[in-house]
């Protein structure tokens, strides 16, 4: 009688056989036989009793006589493979009916192996150990992709498979919680349903030239776009592009919200344009909306208006009602200034201290005068007491504006020096008044000062 000898305990460790015979003797020397294989062995003697040690016992395989009492093993093998539990565990059918269409009938259901009766011990042992094999490298390749899934669904970041063509072949969790979709929903879209036109074709000649050139330095790429959500909305995001290297060629890309970082990044550059004090403009600000505003200037021949205002007796003010109080008295004089500074083309600033400037676009002398005097009567008829103030019982101020069509023979800094000197001109002529001048080569070399 053959005796095989026992596998290695490395390939058999906790390997269950489910032996199914109603022939007492058959299963008593096929257990014994599995036994000495070192596997851990269960018996049955019916159908039924199959199916239910399968169930629970959960064996990695399981060795089925086709003529059983009652359910034969054709229907037991149905009914394990239509069973999500037992479905995967393989089943080798031993039986003495070795015509094809029996063999092809068992394996049509599900069958992993087919041994004719009467069994060849060795025979039998080769087939267990060769299908015990291949289910345990099936099941660590099942449990490998498992993992991959977990981590693809469980990522943070946005993971989309991409086609050559641009069409979107995968999206994870996280890229569909990102851009507002159901799962799955994305896959069958176009990369230019979600991109930019220009940026999507970019990707599109990318893809291309990847495709041709698999070893091209440009087939990876990081860059920041915009995507659109499903509401339309665009969202700041990290698109990083790799080949995938796979039979097919694809390309997967990683999406990284940037939404926040974008927020706080403009959030930054807002305070770094704003007063702190009075939250209009700050003089950085200033600076490089005259800059714009001059040259746009320059190009249409339209006249620009700079007025500059400075608070009078603001010291006196300060020292009788405290810096608190002066605080809070220029925070009113700068909202002030901003309800006259409205038009994209017109911004208020805070210059320093008490000091501030207004910027009007496309204004001529005429109206920037006019706009400085109601300016000016704003303030004074907000009545904020100034009980040091030798010019008036309130706050007052004192206006200078400039008014130039700029050219290029003219310098910015001279315009602003201009507005400067009529503030000042006002300070001595007694506060609490305006004072314009026209400026620049268009208006003639001698610069007009009217009284407004
Ligand atoms: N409360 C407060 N005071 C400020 C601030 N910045 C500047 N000042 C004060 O503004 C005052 C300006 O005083 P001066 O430059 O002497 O001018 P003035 O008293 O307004 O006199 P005239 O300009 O000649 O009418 C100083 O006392 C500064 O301390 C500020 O942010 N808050």
């Amino acid at each position: 009688m053959f005796t095989p000898a026992p596998v290695p305990a490395a390939t058999t460790r906790q390997a269950a056989v489910l032996i199914v015979d109603d022939a007492p003797a058959q299963l008593g020397l096929m257990r014994s036989m599995m036994l000495q294989q070192g596997y851990q062995t269960f018996v049955a003697n019916s159908g039924e009793r199959a199916l239910a040690i399968a169930q629970r016992a959960q064996p990695d395989l399981i060795l089925l006589d086709i003529v059983l009492p009652g359910m034969d093993g054709m229907e037991v093998c149905r009914r394990l493979k239509a069973h999500p539990s037992t479905c995967n565990i393989p089943v080798i059918f031993m039986s003495a009916r070795t015509g094809t269409e029996d063999i092809v009938a068992a394996f049509d259901i599900g069958a992993s192996d087919y041994i004719p009766k009467p069994l060849r011990l060795a025979e039998v042992c080769v087939r267990v150990r060769a299908q015990l094999q291949f289910r345990r490298t099936s099941m660590s390749q099942q449990q490998q992709a498992e993992r991959l899934r977990l981590i693809v669904d469980s990522m943070d970041e946005g993971l989309m498979v991409i086609e050559p063509s641009g069409r979107i072949q995968y999206t994870n969790p996280a890229c569909d919680r990102y851009l507002g979709y159901a799962a799955g929903e994305l896959a069958g879209s176009a990369l230019d349903d979600l991109l930019a036109p220009s940026v999507a074709q970019e990707y599109l000649d990318l893809f291309s030239q990847s495709v041709r050139d698999p070893s091209s330095p440009n087939a990876r790429g990081a860059r920041e776009v915009l995507i659109r959500q499903r509401d339309g909305i665009l969202r700041a995001m990290d698109f990083t592009l790799t080949p995938m290297g796979a039979d097919q060629p694809l390309f997967v890309a990683l999406l990284h919200d940037i939404t926040h970082h974008k927020q706080s990044e403009n959030a930054l550059q807002r305070a770094a344009m704003v007063d702190p004090l009075t939250k209009i403009a700050n003089r950085r600000h200033f600076d490089s909306f005259l800059d714009k505003e001059w040259q746009r200037a320059l190009r249409s021949s339209q006249p620009l208006s700079l007025i500059v205002l400075d608070v009078d007796h603001f010291k006196g003010y300060n020292d009788s009602l405290g810096h608190a109080a002066g605080d809070a008295c220029l925070q009113q004089v700068a909202m002030a200034l901003q309800s006259h500074a409205l038009r994209a083309t017109d911004l208020a600033a805070r210059y320093g201290g008490e000091e501030f400037v207004l910027l009007f676009g496309e204004t001529g002398f005429e109206a920037a005068c006019a706009l400085a005097e109601t300016i000016r009567s704003h303030i004074e008829a907000l009545h904020i007491p100034n009980p040091r103030s030798a010019t008036s019982p309130w706050v007052t101020a004192s206006l200078g504006v400039a008014t130039i069509v700029p050219t290029q023979l003219d310098d910015i800094k001279e315009f602003f020096v201009h507005a400067d000197r009529a503030m000042y001109a006002v300070k001595e002529a007694g506060r609490n008044a305006v004072r314009a001048v026209k400026t620049g080569v268009t208006f003639g070399t001698i610069a007009a000062v009217i009284d407004a």
